[in-house]
Order: structure tokens, then sequence, then C-alpha cells
């Protein structure tokens, strides 16, 4: 374990880092943040021995780093710096070895099979043991950094300094780099302190951040508590959007430009058209966008809104891939379109819009349902479609894009048990249908919208236009089912 303790150091009699404390234990990575110039790779060169401590003192396992000889340091401690260093006309083999010579015995320093075996496994595991024979002066800057990887764990240190080590490397790389690091931190119980640009990199792999700033510690913690953090915004003098990763348990930090481009022209409104067996929905410019859609689901950003008529009978092995063909049939783009499917009649559409909320809703109620009471019935006939597609002035908050998902859906039960609608096997009144679909999408232009319950000026629109909507568009369908009858 490195134990940092009030630590000062710097050049020529001047303090670049000041006062610092942290711990860097062993089987953790630890990352040093901070924006260029904090004094990042000072504190480093500190912590390897290059620079004396001017106040305060570093230890390792207990021993301060000045009480190591230089030969016992080269062996407990490696370094991948920041501008890999001149390695002359070496093979690559040569420089991976020479990450060994500490361990060399004898008058003669030879490398033994151990160090072999050693030499090859590190290869292998930086996936360079196929340039073992070229000359380390031909490599790319991302090849070369691997190979000063695989020479700093040739070493077998116990603690591991890297400057910014996903420098120069592909996306597969960094990822393969990261792992590789994580995987010997864990087994191997290694010590590795990284110097890391790349704020999504320190939160997908430090176990402890520590944030400089003007050679001064601003912030320690994991990286859930460091990227909450106002401090790190306002050290980077830049806004942060963090969000939940999607499949790990780790803050996701999204940078924006802090001027708006081409910003859009919020007179234009939503479009409504129907295009043969679709109604296409067409907004101004990219709406941010939550749906429980088929094509778009999650958070997207759309402007093509499309709602599909397909028969009763429609059957499909991988519908998804079906609909992601046809819009693209159909001259859409189909990573910025919301699309949903109904058996119901598209030219039933209910439209309503009251303040800055407007309401498209087609209703099929075949197969209405009591949401409290669907657990009794194994199967169901057919489904049967309610979809919403609702469009917002305002910048909403991820919590108002929910609640304005759920406010949508208590005025649509509100409806159907208004209209009488039953759900014939339970013989109750239907809160929805078995298959309902809903989109909310907003303009992100202008007042941050914070809530949309019921309490809210925003609840009340959405529950207003949902509601007159999807009236409207049930008395459409009684109309047409009476027509026909
Ligand atoms: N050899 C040196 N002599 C004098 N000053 C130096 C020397 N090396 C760095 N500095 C200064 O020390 C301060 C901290 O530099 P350092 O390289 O530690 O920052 P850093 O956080 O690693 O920056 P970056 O992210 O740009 O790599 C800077 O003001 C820098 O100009």
């Amino acid at each position: 374990m490195i134990v940092v303790n009030n630590a000062s150091g710097g050049y020529d009699g001047t303090k670049k880092v000041n006062s610092v404390s942290f711990q860097a234990k062993k089987g953790k990575l630890t990352g040093i943040i901070g924006p260029n110039g904090s004094g990042k790779t000072t504190l480093v060169k500190m912590i390897t021995g290059q620079l004396p401590c001017m106040e305060g003192s570093i230890t390792i396992d207990g021993t301060a780093i000045s009480d190591f000889s230089s030969k016992e340091l080269a062996k407990i401690v490696a370094v991948l710096p920041q501008h890999g260093e001149n390695s002359f006309d070496f093979s690559v083999q040569e420089v991976v070895a020479l990450g060994r010579y500490p361990y060399y015995k004898g008058l003669l320093k030879r490398a033994t099979s151990e160090d072999e075996r050693v030499v090859r496994d590190v290869m292998n595991i930086t996936g360079v043991a196929h340039l073992a024979s070229q000359s380390i002066a031909s490599l790319s800057g991302g090849e070369r950094q691997r190979v000063l990887l695989a020479k700093a764990l040739a070493q077998e240190p116990q603690l591991l300094l890297l400057d910014e080590p996903t420098n120069h490397l592909d996306l597969s790389y960094q990822v393969k780099l990261m792992d590789t690091l994580k995987e010997r931190v864990q087994q191997h119980e290694l010590t590795v302190v990284a110097i890391l640009h790349d704020l999504n990199i320190a939160s997908l792999y430090c176990d402890d951040i520590l944030l400089l700033h003007e050679g001064k510690m601003m912030a320690h913690g994991t990286p859930s508590e460091m990227m909450q953090t106002q401090v790190l915004q306002d050290v980077y003098r830049t806004q942060l959007h963090v969000q939940g990763h999607p499949v790990e348990a780790k803050p996701l930090i999204a940078l924006a430009p802090s001027t708006q481009q081409n910003v859009p022209n919020q007179h234009e409104s939503v479009t409504m058209e129907q295009k043969g067996d679709h109604l296409c929905m067409q907004a101004p410019f990219l709406y941010k966008t939550l749906s429980s859609a088929l094509i778009g689901e999650g958070f997207s950003w759309a402007h093509t809104f499309i709602n599909r008529h397909v028969p009763k009978n429609y059957a499909c092995s991988d519908a998804k891939q079906e609909f992601q063909d046809y819009i693209e049939q159909q001259r859409y783009s189909s990573d910025e379109t919301v699309g949903m499917m109904t058996a119901a009649f598209i030219e039933d559409v209910g439209v309503a819009s009251v303040n800055n909320v407007t309401a498209y809703v087609t209703a099929g109620v075949g197969n209405a349902c009591d949401a409290s009471r669907a657990w009794q019935q194994p199967t169901h006939a057919a489904p049967g479609t309610i979809n919403m597609f609702l469009f917002i002035e305002g910048t909403l908050t991820d919590a108002a894009f929910l609640q304005a998902m759920m406010t949508a859906t208590e005025a649509k039960s509100a409806a159907l048990r208004d209209r009488g609608v039953r759900d014939e096997q339970a013989q109750t009144l239907a809160t929805g249908t078995t298959t309902d679909c809903v989109s909310v999408a907003a303009t992100q232009q202008g007042k941050t919208i914070h809530y949309a319950g019921t309490a809210t000026a925003l609840g009340k629109a959405i529950g207003k236009a949902v509601y007159e909507a999807l009236t409207q568009s049930l008395a459409h369908y009684d109309q047409r089912v009476g027509t026909r009858s």
C-alpha cells in the first residue's frame, strides 16, 4: 500500500503539488484526474522517487520512498510514462525483456527460463506477441504503448504507475488494456495508480479517484461519489451530464458543446400525415424521446414518429428487424425514428393540443384489459392496442419524462373508464389494452420542467390532451364498428 501523507513537491524550489494525502491500496486501481497542469505527473514523479518530497512523506508498505535503493525500487515499482521512452532500435521482445533486468542474477546477468516465460506471458496478454521480432521504432503509437505496458508488467512490480495509459490507443485497445490491468490488479494484488484524462475510463475501471486542481487535492472518492460532484464540473469549468451506464453500475459522463449550434426554429410544429398504412408524425428537429415503442425504445432523439397499421394476424419471428426493414424501405432513418405498430385503424386517430402538449392517439379496444386482473387470464385472444404519441415544448428532466408517462397512462385509464370500456374476461372496467405503447417527445428547448405529475401545469395539460385525444379516437372507433355492424 502507498501512503501519501501531506506531500508537497515541485521544481526548482517551487511547489507544484501541495499537501496531498491519499492511500492507494493493494488490489485496487486508483485514478488521478485533473485538468492540464494540475500536478498529476509531478505527483507520480514524487511517488516513483524521481522528485523528492519538499514536505510530508510517501511510503510503500511502511518504508519511505527515499529509504529504498534504486535497485529495490526498480523491482517493486514500474512506470509507464506519458511520452514513450526512446528505446533505440531494439526489437519488441528485447524491449519487453528489459523489464526483467532487475531480476537478472550473476555476473553475466542472463535471462532464466522463468524470465523468458514472464516475457512471453505479458506479450500475449498485451497483444504484442506477433510483433516480437519487429523493431520498436517501426511501431505505431498505440502498438508502442502496449509494448511499454508489457515491459512494465514483465517487471512484475508491486506498484504500477501509469501516465495516461490509454493515450494513442483505439477504442478496442483502450478496453483491452484497461481490462488487462484490472485483471492483473485483482489477481496479482497489484497496486495501480493511473493518470487518466478520460473520465469515462476512470469511472469504469477505477476503484478510487483523486481529483487534482492547481496542485491541490480537491476531492477523493469512488467513481459514483466523484462523478456526481459539483466540484468536478467547477474544476474542469465544463458542464457534465451524468447518467447511469447502460450495462454497468457506473456513472457515464457526457459532454455537451457550450455554444448551441443550429438553434432549431421553435415556431414550426409537429405535422401529421397518413402515408399508406402508417401515420407519420414529423417533428421539425430532433426531440428527446422516452418510449416503450418497438423502434426507438428507451431514451433516444427522434424527429420521425411512425404509427403503422398491421393486420390483426401479424406475426413475425423478429418483429423488430421486420419493422426496421419497413422503416428503411419507407426511406426514414431508423435511428431517428420511433415506431409503433397497431391493428387499430389509423384513420381513427384522435388529436388534441393543450398549452404546450399535443397528443396523437389511436385506439383498438378489442382486447381491453383491467391491469389489476390480468394475472387471472392465462392468455389473451388478440392484441388490442392504444398507441399514444405526446409532443411537449420544453426541457424535461428524466423524472419529468417518467412522470409524463405516468400521467398519460392515468388519463388513458380514465378515458376508458368514462366510456365504459370493459375487460370482457374479468368483467370489470378496463384500464388499457394488452399491448399499449407510449412515447413522450420533448423539444428540450426553453424552460426546464422538473415535474409532470397532475399537480403541475405540464401534468394537467398532458392529462387533458391524452383524455381528449383518446376519447376522440374511441368515438371514431365506435362509429366505425357501429357502421360496420
Ligand atoms: N520539469 C519541470 N520544471 C518546471 N516546471 C514544471 C516541470 N514539469 C512540469 N512543470 C510545471 O508543473 C505544473 C504541473 O505539471 P504536471 O506535468 O505535473 O501537470 P499534469 O497535471 O500532469 O498536466 P497534463 O495533464 O497537461 O499532463 C505545471 O505548471 C508545469 O508547467
